[in-house]
């Protein structure tokens, strides 16, 4: 995404939602325009939700909003439009999405921050706040997850710390509904006479940087002209902590050749960076805010023996939290997803309420009332719409999907993810990722097209890049996972084959990844949140919400693709494509009955998948283990394509998907090749 920011406070933005966004600027037909800002997973999200009545994702790992979501509530008759953006953890930000929210608060549209911090770790998170008011923005800060720092035994005594900060101070519980409107009531009565007496000149905070940074400080701020969406004071301090964005909007409309003398003049005072020597201070100041004003530091002895933490040392171990995985993955994804999802309910949707009664009855039907057999065959035919796009949408993908969802909602609410990311870290790091990669990662074994978007978590483009890639090649989404265990359930022999070979590719191309891929290592940091019980009311809501947006992505690209492939089949086209594809499919040792799922397969990898399903009495264990293989490492189906020209652009996904191709059908050939040397039967 390419922002960047104007003097007028507008923001240029790249894509639509966010242009929607953008094309509110001045809109006062709200009393506030706020803001929710606050690192990943305080609660901004379910703060949002309670406050709007919307639905917003909430899950208990960092990074869960990757887009940017919007509503209203009215409160004493005046209705207050919210934005909730990505989590950010200070000004100075490192990922993609941090900056989108950092944009978003130098930009002159809010009229107000509510920035959302975890009770218990106001330490780690006040210095944002003290940067939102150094920046001469108007500020509420919510101290969320009260019932937990309670739990802890400990108190916060909000109005001196609101006295300190000269701002208002809100504590709540969003899991408990509480404080809530004691937020909504601070919102709309904020006063902002009352704040301006924190305008850059005037500034009642006692956040001193030191006197040679003050000095500093003050020489860059007096040659800055013009007038901006935040105070001199914090274009400033940034410009002097080296921040491209300020850069950018000063550019623009200063005398940049002057300026940018100045803040190299100044600069070329310390020996240190000036971004350490700031968060130095800002930590100092942090430390004092939690002493003084709550009493975390005198409970805070860890309690070790809880269960909670037992599990959690376990999930981390090097050895034992292996073992914890390989039962998550055993439960988890094969019994639920593959046994149940794939196997039992696949066969009585598919079997039972397609094959023997939908699928009859229109059939019946379409036969009854239009008599020319190329329309018939549009709705049941080989590849009808009926027959083929709502058989394979709802009778095989929705099901293997929908249980695949469950079982990720229960994983990220527990808090499970980001131990596992702690867990695989170290492993990550050998091919070029870290373990922040390992959410992406599981999400894409649901939908490699939702799991592309997330990368954008992901610290530099570098890693950006290398996860991109690996999901798209080798990691297979839920449906086609389903299917293919399905397809290989009956001979356990094959399923450890085709697993070894998609992990020794995983780790082979990770490998050269990092050897070739160019740009940074990344470094891994991400706070561990409590495990928590997940709530049923969280997971039937995120599993619902996911659905939802699935189906609407999914239902109708099979219905167009059925009408694709009929209207190819009726000019012979699909014909003329699968003989074209035959012979390669040939020379991995597959019959040319295989060739259509390879067709299909293109326009969604799932579909291809179930393709194989309908045909997989003509094929010998070892054919099906080729198919298998060939089909996971085949191109990522056309949503995740388009997903990975948006993120990344056309040149990579086009690298990707002509590598996709050569890996697929080599891997399918070296695999046929000794299994059939060595006359193995499967
Ligand atoms: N106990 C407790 N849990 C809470 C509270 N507020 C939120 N949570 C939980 O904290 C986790 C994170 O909540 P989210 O709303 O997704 O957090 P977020 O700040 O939007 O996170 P990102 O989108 O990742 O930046 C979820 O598991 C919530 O259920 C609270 O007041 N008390
Ligand atoms: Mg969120």
């Amino acid at each position: 995404m390419s922002e960047s920011i104007t003097p007028n406070g507008g923001a240029k933005y790249s894509n639509n939602k966010n242009k929607a966004l953008a094309s509110k600027k001045g809109n006062d037909s709200y009393y506030k325009n706020v803001l929710l800002i606050g690192s990943p997973n305080v609660g901004k999200s379910l703060t949002f939700n309670k406050l709007t009545g919307m639905t917003a994702m909430v899950s208990n790992y960092p990074g869960t909003t990757v887009d940017i979501d919007e509503g209203n509530f009215t409160y004493e008759n005046k209705t207050v439009h919210i934005t909730d953006p990505p989590g950010l953890y200070d000004l100075n930000t490192i990922t993609e999405e941090e900056r989108v929210a950092k944009l978003l608060v130098l930009d002159k549209r809010f009229d107000l921050m509510v920035h959302v911090v975890d009770a218990k770790n106001i330490e780690k998170s006040i210095d944002l706040t003290l940067q939102l008011i150094d920046a001469g923005k108007e500020v509420i800060l919510v101290l969320n997850m009260m019932d937990e720092l309670e739990k802890m035994g400990a108190t916060v005594d909000a109005p001196s710390l609101s006295h300190e900060l000269g701002i208002p101070v809100v504590l709540t519980a969003a899991a408990q509904n509480r404080g809530l409107d004691d937020l909504k009531h601070t919102i709309v009565n904020y006063d902002s006479i009352e704040n301006q007496i924190l305008s850059e000149s005037k500034t009642l905070l006692d956040v001193d940087y030191g006197r040679s940074i003050e000095i500093a400080i003050s020489e860059i701020q007096r040659n800055i002209k013009g007038n901006y969406p935040v105070s001199k004071r914090y274009l400033a301090v940034s410009l002097l902590e080296g921040d491209e964005d300020s850069e950018d909007l000063l550019m623009e409309s200063e005398d940049w050749d002057n300026l940018s003398q100045v803040i190299g003049a100044q600069k070329a005072k310390f020996d240190q960076p000036v971004k350490y020597l700031t968060k130095l201070r800002l930590a100092d100041y942090a430390k004092h805010i939690k002493s003084s004003f709550t009493t975390i530091d005198s409970v805070n002895i860890q309690d070790t023996d809880s269960l909670g933490e037992k599990l959690s040392r376990i999930m981390i171990h090097p050895f034992y939290g292996l073992i914890i995985l390989a039962c998550v993955l055993f439960f988890g994804l094969y019994l639920i997803v593959g046994v149940l999802g794939a196997g039992i309910l696949v066969d009585f949707l598919e079997n039972t309420i397609f094959g023997q009664y939908i699928n009859p009855a229109v059939t019946s039907v379409v036969v009854q009332y239009i008599p020319w057999v190329p329309i018939q065959n549009l709705f049941v035919g080989e590849y009808g719409i009926v027959t083929l796009g709502l058989t394979y949408g709802f009778g095989i993908i929705l099901p293997i999907v929908s249980l695949f969802f469950i079982v990720f909602s229960i994983l990220e609410d527990s808090g499970y993810l980001p131990r596992l990311a702690l867990l695989v870290d170290n492993g990550f790091k050998r091919i070029g990722l870290s373990g922040r990669s390992v959410i992406p990662f599981v999400l894409a074994v649901g939908c490699g097209s939702m799991a592309t978007m997330v990368t954008r978590t992901l610290e530099t483009k570098r890693e950006r890049n290398i996860a991109t890639m690996l999901m798209a090649l080798t990691i297979p989404c839920s449906a086609q996972l389903g299917v293919i265990m399905a397809l290989l359930s009956a001979r356990p022999r094959s399923i450890w084959i085709w697993l070894a070979v998609i992990v020794f590719n995983f780790v082979v191309i990770g490998y050269l990844a990092k050897r070739f891929v160019p740009g940074a290592q990344p470094s891994f940091f991400m706070e561990l949140p409590p495990l928590r019980w997940p709530k049923l009311s969280h997971i039937a809501k995120k599993t619902w919400t996911r659905l939802v947006m699935y189906i609407k992505e999914l239902i109708p690209i099979f219905i167009l693709i059925s009408v694709i492939i009929w209207a190819l089949d009726l000019v012979g086209i699909f014909q003329w494509i699968i003989a074209c594809v035959t012979p390669i499919v040939n020379a991995i040792g597959l019959p040319g009955s295989t060739s259509s799922s390879f067709v299909l397969g293109f326009f969604r990898r799932d579909f291809g998948a179930a393709g194989l399903m309908t045909i997989q009495n003509q094929l010998t264990g070892v054919q099906l283990l080729v198919a298998s293989v060939t089909l996971t490492l085949f191109l990522p189906c056309v949503a995740q394509l388009m997903i990975m020209i948006k993120e990344r652009g056309v040149k990579l996904a086009g690298l990707i998907a002509v590598m996709s191709i050569v890996l697929a059908f080599s891997m399918g050939f070296i695999v046929n090749f000794i299994l059939t040397s060595l006359n193995v039967v499967l």
